[in-house]
């Protein structure tokens, strides 16, 4: 790498720098200080189950939408096309069915980690598992995400790499821990508005260092990277409309409908309608984060085009070049380069805290309170800061980790989504949708469904070449790839034709996009299909509130008495009724002494029947 290319940030840049986590630490700090200063887990843990509509959808729009996004998708757009943007028909639906269908039963419910709904609908194994899962899940998640922006910096400015790192998990430990998540939210609503303005920054010098949006259009067009809706069914294409909107959808669902960070997010807000309406609320901002990461992409298509810039930097990965051009542009205009790089760890700060909260949170309600029912309000609170704080320092271990692998990020975050999202997501759908489903169909459901996914997520991973298609003719976009990918592009351009996988492989070669979908029909596939052989669950015997009448809605034009049989139509918005504790004789407060937390979520005067009730047992 030639010294002379290295960027270099000017006192401004770091002014700003330092200004984005002063003002992080500071918000931590006011709600640490504010309100019941933290003294309470529903404080700490629910924000008081008080917030408004609007920061708690910039705040959902903020929890998965890091430096990954960011960097990943211009990176994505430079190097395949704009095929990538039509992920965003799959944000109707995935955020219209969280709003209509997840949130009503989970609201109702007064939950505090999501998870506890599966024991109420199955069992504490399947609780445990679910947790573990996305425990499994968040702490691979952050790790990347905190690698992510530091990695890209280093590539480019020289900063030392683990001291980014450090900075970024040392920080967010500190305004998660000291503010709960009062001080994740607001610092989310703070962040979001950062990153959209580096984002925009960079695009508008962009635009006018090429020559005006004309140009942009003209050189976009020239090189071939205007993407027409692409039909093709072949589930192993990486982007299509399927892949994309389809299978997009359930991508969608699993983290904007069951995941604990969201569902947190939904619980915290004051009443049911102001949960919904926040979901409805980050439709417009996610289009808009999505617009701007796909617009980034074509603008430094045409800034870059044709230039070779493999011998500029120390590393073959195209998300460490995204940040290349982005400094090359804004060089020589003071501030932006900081304002960019805060705009980066923005994005990353807001998904971490989401993390270290949401992982207290799970923590703290299905594997600790269980098994100490009569733990202190102010020991709770103690320990959910110190996992919060402990998760912070795990997250820095698993940067480590990240920083062996080599992949585009964006897809490597896809991909685990996919993977453990997607069967965690079959999961609730087997207890909501399914009223017969039990507790040992949906064992072996997520049994089946992890092995699945990880047999071809390792498998994919093993037989590497799995759907990257030739780059179109134009631009010599192929700087910009991988090994495999120049591979491709030589043989195309040699008239190779590229023989499709075959038996395993063409299973391997499953599209990432169709990861959810498909370990969530896995899940519910073999859910129902244990259900039955082993007694499946009778109505009566389903705890009140837990099912969604999915059936009864889809099938509304049949008679009553045929719908009657056909599905489980119990009412939505019914308090647990202490009684029918006993109903499935697996999610009973009693059985190992979780009634202390079971209770919390009650309402009043049936929690002082639930009380009588379990002293008399
Ligand atoms: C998850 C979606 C599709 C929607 O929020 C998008 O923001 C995304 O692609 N995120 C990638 C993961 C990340 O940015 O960390
Ligand atoms: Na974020």
């Amino acid at each position: 790498m030639d010294p002379s290319d290295q960027k270099h940030f000017t006192a401004v840049d770091y002014v700003i720098f330092a200004a984005l986590l002063a003002a992080s630490v500071g918000i931590g700090l006011y709600h640490a200080l504010s309100g019941g200063r933290q003294r309470t887990t529903q404080e700490f843990l629910m924000a008081d189950r008080s917030m408004s509509c609007l920061p708690v959808s910039l705040s959902l729009i903020a929890s998965f939408q890091s430096a990954v996004a960011i960097i990943g998708v211009p990176a994505e757009i430079y190097t395949h096309g704009t095929q990538y943007w039509f992920i965003g028909c799959a944000y109707f639906l995935g955020l219209l069915i969280p709003a209509h269908v997840f949130i009503p039963v989970l609201y109702k419910l007064r939950l505090s980690s999501v998870y506890e709904y599966l024991e109420l609908r199955f069992s504490k194994a399947v609780r445990i598992c679910g947790t573990l899962a996305f425990i499994f899940q968040t702490v691979i998640y952050m790790g990347i995400c905190v690698y992510t922006p530091a990695f890209a910096l280093n590539a480019v400015t020289g900063f030392e790499l683990w001291a980014a790192v450090l900075a970024t998990g040392l920080v967010c430990t500190l305004y998660t821990t000291m503010g709960g998540l009062k001080a994740v939210i607001w610092t989310d609503v703070f962040q979001t508005v950062v990153m959209f303005a580096g984002q925009l920054a960079v695009i508008v010098v962009g635009v006018h260092q090429t020559g005006g949006v004309s140009e942009v259009w003209r050189k976009v067009q020239e090189g071939n990277r205007l993407a027409a809706l692409d039909l093709n069914p072949d589930p192993t294409e990486r982007h299509t409309f399927w892949t994309l909107g389809v299978g997009g959808v359930f991508l969608m669902l699993s983290l904007y409908g069951v995941n604990q960070a969201q569902v947190q997010r939904y619980l915290s807000a004051r009443t049911e309608k102001e949960a919904v309406r926040s979901c409805y609320m980050a439709f417009p901002s996610l289009q808009l984060s999505l617009a701007l990461g796909c617009v980034m992409g074509l603008v430094m298509f045409a800034r870059y085009c044709g230039e070779d810039l493999a011998d500029k930097l120390p590393t073959s990965s195209r998300d460490a070049m995204v940040l290349y051009f982005v400094m090359d542009m804004l060089q020589g205009l003071p501030g932006l380069p900081g304002l960019f790089v805060a705009c980066l760890f923005s994005a990353a700060l807001s998904t971490i805290s989401s993390a270290f909260n949401s992982l207290a949170t799970v923590t703290m309600e299905d594997l600790v309170k269980p098994h100490f029912p009569a733990m202190t309000e102010a020991r709770a609170t103690l320990l959910s800061k110190v996992l919060a704080m402990c998760y912070g320092l795990l997250c820095l271990a698993m940067a480590y980790l990240t920083h062996l692998m080599d992949d585009s990020v964006l897809q490597v975050a896809l991909k685990i989504f996919g993977m453990v999202g997607g069967p965690v997501l079959g999961l609730f759908c087997l207890g909501m949708f399914f009223p017969w489903a039990n507790s040992t169909g949906a064992l072996a459901g997520l049994g089946a469904g992890l092995a699945l996914s990880f047999w071809v997520g390792i498998g994919s991973l093993l037989t590497r070449s799995a759907g990257t298609r030739p780059l179109p003719p134009g631009c010599r976009a192929a700087l910009l790839s991988d090994n495999t990918t120049s591979a491709i592009h030589t043989a195309a351009l040699g008239n190779f034709t590229l023989s499709r996988p075959s038996g395993l492989n063409r299973f391997y070669s499953l599209s990432y996009m169709w990861y959810s979908a498909f370990n969530c029909f896995t899940v519910i596939l073999t859910g129902l299909i244990i259900s039955f052989l082993t007694g499946p669950m009778k109505e009566e015997d389903v705890t009140p509130g837990t099912i969604y009448p999915l059936f009864g809605k889809l099938l509304c034009f049949l008679p009553e008495h045929l719908k009657e049989k056909l599905c489980c139509l119990t009412p939505l918005g019914q308090p647990r009724p202490p009684q029918h504790k006993e109903g499935n004789g697996l999610a009973l407060p009693q059985e190992d002494g979780t009634s202390q937390e079971e209770t919390d979520t009650f309402l009043p005067e049936v929690q002082t029947a639930l009380v009588e009730h379990e002293t008399t047992v």
